[in-house]
């Protein structure tokens, strides 16, 4: 559809941009990216027409784009520039009617009922009908936005270009405007070629992206491909982190504000002092949110959270809308159900065993409650049937450090060893199969890490953080069980 080869230029004399070759397929959506200055708004005008190149070329469908008439490129190619700004007083329809002059033979002469036709539905499509007679200069910065972009689309172009599309508009308008953009692309085989500065939007919206630098292409390929932490650091000079998308396998970038180096000279934080227990549960507060891992029944997964309860309920506990029930719980406690990872357990809570175990530079406390009444033998799993009840075996494991994501998930195979081997070594068996267990049905886990202070990682068994954990899972699981099997005996 698009071919740009070797294309060198910029300004009278000044050349901007060098050697730039890539091309665009038909119904892709092509993210341009780079610095300020990198050259992306030169490339887009060169593209358009509006800037003529010094070397190199541009064609469209086969053909030079020098030898399109000025009426046929602008039948081809729409434009939505950085800032629109419009001289006259038009209403919203008049500036939208404009996209189709193009189209028509003279200046509003032969309007159609086709014409209209097209007009009215872009308007609804970009959400500017419902104000389609009001004057352009009476709209807001996101609300003109949209007109411009109504105006490019009931141009029916088979290129639309556009610098910055999101720039004014809020998180809904951002998200329905790409949306809408894709939907195109899809279905039209509408070409879009776009600039961004957002990297998250082109990363979730663009088929392909272009990083510039410096006026030459530092990279070209798929999402995936170009948002490399690495050289997104290299080329915007700044620090960020790349962390998967919650939901679609695309890359996501994060900015690390000045201040997180502030928080990981801190000391630990963590303590024995921060636990409060009752019969109904066990809390622990923390002042600052603590990143964690853990398969709670509220806060599962990877988060930021600052209170940690372990709740006891009944053995006959309603497991049938517990996220909720739960959730519920915390509210009702004053605690955010936002802020915290929730557990349960029908241990009786005074049975926990909790220990702070300290290196020379970190530490890591270990809070556990445990009761083997539904211990099960993970290699004769087969012979139970599934049936959801409240947790057993709850681990806890707070690191006072700052551990990479790796860490966090030797953590919990490390945390599990452990938990197996003390079960081993009481001689835990299931019920069922009359085998060794290996764990309870519904064990939960958690590791939350301060993420400041010493730089720690990895936690496999032997290094010196899984030294700390596996002792303290170990030891910690091993006293609870023992407690539990105590009291049932009494
Ligand atoms: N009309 C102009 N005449 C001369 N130089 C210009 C002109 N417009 C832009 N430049 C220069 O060309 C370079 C690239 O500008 P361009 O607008 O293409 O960058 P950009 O990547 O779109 O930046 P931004 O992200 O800030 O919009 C800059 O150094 C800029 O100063």
């Amino acid at each position: 559809m698009l071919n740009v080869q070797q294309v060198c230029g910029g300004y009278t004399g000044e050349s901007i941009l060098r050697n730039i070759s890539f091309e665009v397929g038909k119904g892709e959506l092509f993210g341009i990216l780079g610095p300020n200055g990198s050259g992306k708004t030169t490339l887009l005008k060169m593209i358009s027409g509006i800037l003529p190149i010094q070397e190199g070329s541009i064609s469209v469908n086969g053909q030079l784009l020098s030898k399109f008439t000025p009426k046929q490129l602008a039948k081809m190619v729409a434009v939505l520039p950085q800032h629109s700004s419009q001289a006259f007083s038009y209403t919203v329809k008049e500036t939208v009617s404009l996209g189709r002059y193009a189209h028509l033979d003279g200046w509003f002469q032969g309007w159609s009922k086709e014409d209209e036709r097209i007009v009215q539905q872009v308007m609804v499509q970009t959400g500017v009908a419902d104000f389609s007679h009001r004057d352009i200069q009476q709209l807001s910065g996101g609300e003109r936005q949209r007109v411009y972009l109504a105006q490019a689309l009931a141009q029916e172009p088979e290129i639309l270009l556009l610098d910055e599309p999101t720039n004014h508009l809020d998180l809904s308008y951002q998200k329905e405007l790409l949306d809408l953009l894709k939907k195109w692309t899809n279905e039209r085989s509408l070409t879009v070629i776009s600039i961004f500065h957002d990297l998250n939007l082109a990363g979730l919206y663009c088929d392909q992206l272009l990083l510039l630098n410096e006026g030459a292409i530092n990279k070209r390929g798929t999402p995936n491909e170009v948002l490399k932490e690495e050289r997104i650091k290299e080329v915007y000079q700044t620090e960020i982190k790349k962390h998967p998308h919650p939901k679609v396998p695309v890359p996501q970038m994060v900015l690390l504000p000045e201040w997180q180096n502030e928080l990981e000279k801190k000391d630990p934080i963590i303590n024995p002092n921060m636990l409060s227990l009752s019969k109904d549960h066990i809390v622990l507060q923390s002042s600052v949110p603590l990143r964690t891992m853990s398969s709670g029944v509220v806060g599962a997964g990877m988060g930021w959270y600052e209170t940690f309860i372990n709740r006891h309920v009944d053995k006959n506990y309603d497991c049938s809308d517990h996220r909720k029930e739960m959730a519920e719980y915390i509210r009702s406690h004053g605690f955010d159900p936002n802020e915290s990872v929730g557990m349960m357990t029908a241990v009786r809570l005074e049975d926990v065993s909790y220990r702070l175990y300290t290196e020379k530079d970190f530490s890591v406390f270990v809070v556990v409650t445990a009761g083997v009444g539904n211990a099960v033998d993970a290699s004769k799993s087969d012979s139970h049937s599934f049936e959801m009840v409240p947790g057993t075996i709850n681990t806890w494991v707070f690191i006072n450090g700052n551990i990479t994501e790796e860490a966090f998930i030797q953590g919990i195979m490390t945390a599990t060893e452990a938990k197996v081997k003390s079960l081993q070594d009481q001689m835990v068996i299931d019920r069922m199969t009359g085998t060794l267990a290996t764990g309870t049905s519904t064990d939960s886990i958690l590791i939350a890490a301060t993420q400041s202070g010493k730089s720690l990682e990895f936690a496999g068994t032997i290094t010196p953080l899984g030294k700390l954990i596996s002792k303290g899972v170990y030891e910690c699981t091993t006293e609870a069980i023992g407690k539990y099997v105590k009291r049932i005996q009494e």
